[in-house]
């Protein structure tokens, strides 16, 4: 899993995944989230799967401990690399979450987990007023990816800026995923905490995520390698 960039396929049909994805000849790391999944069902999974892709299934797993156990026995054994659920559920969630993972394991070999901090569409206003947590966004994101540290998580997903703090906090082993990604004269849309590839890169984040700024763009496979190039570079 060499790719830093992650591609979001937040398409709603078959044609305009594949005409997408006949961009690339050779394998990119995607991101399936609720978009594609509800849409077409987990099957989707084995068919991107068999183009080589690596897999980043999103679907923000957010319930009761037991039930985000059982429901992670049933992603692993899908082949995917990574999964992913809400640390707000809690450190009782994510640890059974890490169970289930292990129970379903195929070959002994369980997908990573991470952690949604804060969205990275969640401003400082909202999360105080709206969500009721006090304090600045950067405070509750570092609690909770110590959380999810220490219920045995391999990472989280935050923004950009957070993500140096958060290698600061819980070590570089810990994987840093940032969306909220947008090239210079891109429109927000409705991320909140954004920022450049090249800030991603310099602020040592594992994995950045990118969705409307390639999947949009006038030349989405041009947009792709030049932002995987900044990601790469030494
Ligand atoms: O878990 C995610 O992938 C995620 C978390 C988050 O905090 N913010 C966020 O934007 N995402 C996802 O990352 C992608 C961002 O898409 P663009 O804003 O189009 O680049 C979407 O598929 C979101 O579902």
């Amino acid at each position: 899993m060499n790719e830093k960039t992650i591609v979001a396929l937040d398409f709603s049909t078959r044609e305009d995944l594949f005409a997408f994805l006949s961009k690339f000849e050779e394998p990119i790391y995607v991101k399936i989230g609720m978009e594609l999944t509800y849409a077409f069902g987990l099957d989707i999974i084995s068919e991107i799967r068999q183009l080589g892709h690596h897999i980043f299934l999103d679907l923000k797993l957010h319930d009761i401990p037991n039930t985000v156990k059982q429901a992670m026995k049933n992603l692993a054994r899908l082949d995917v690399d990574i999964v992913n659920l809400h640390c707000a559920g809690g450190i009782a969630m994510m640890k059974a979450a890490i169970e289930g993972l292990e129970e379903g394991a195929v070959d002994g070999k369980r997908p990573l987990c991470i952690g949604v901090t804060q969205l990275t569409s969640t401003s400082k206003e909202a999360m105080n007023e709206e969500l009721g947590i006090p304090g600045e966004v950067i405070d509750c994101v570092i609690k909770y990816a110590k959380n999810a540290k220490a219920a045995g998580l391999d990472g989280v997903v935050c923004s950009v800026h957070e993500a140096r703090a958060i290698h600061e906090a819980c070590g570089n082993d810990f994987l840093t995923v940032t969306p909220g990604i947008r090239l210079a004269d891109d429109s927000k849309d409705d991320q909140k905490r954004v920022a450049t590839p090249a800030f991603a890169k310099e602020q040592g984040c594992d994995h950045i995520v990118v969705g409307r700024s390639i999947t949009k763009s006038a030349d989405p496979l041009e947009t792709y390698r030049t932002i995987e190039a900044i990601m790469e570079a030494e």
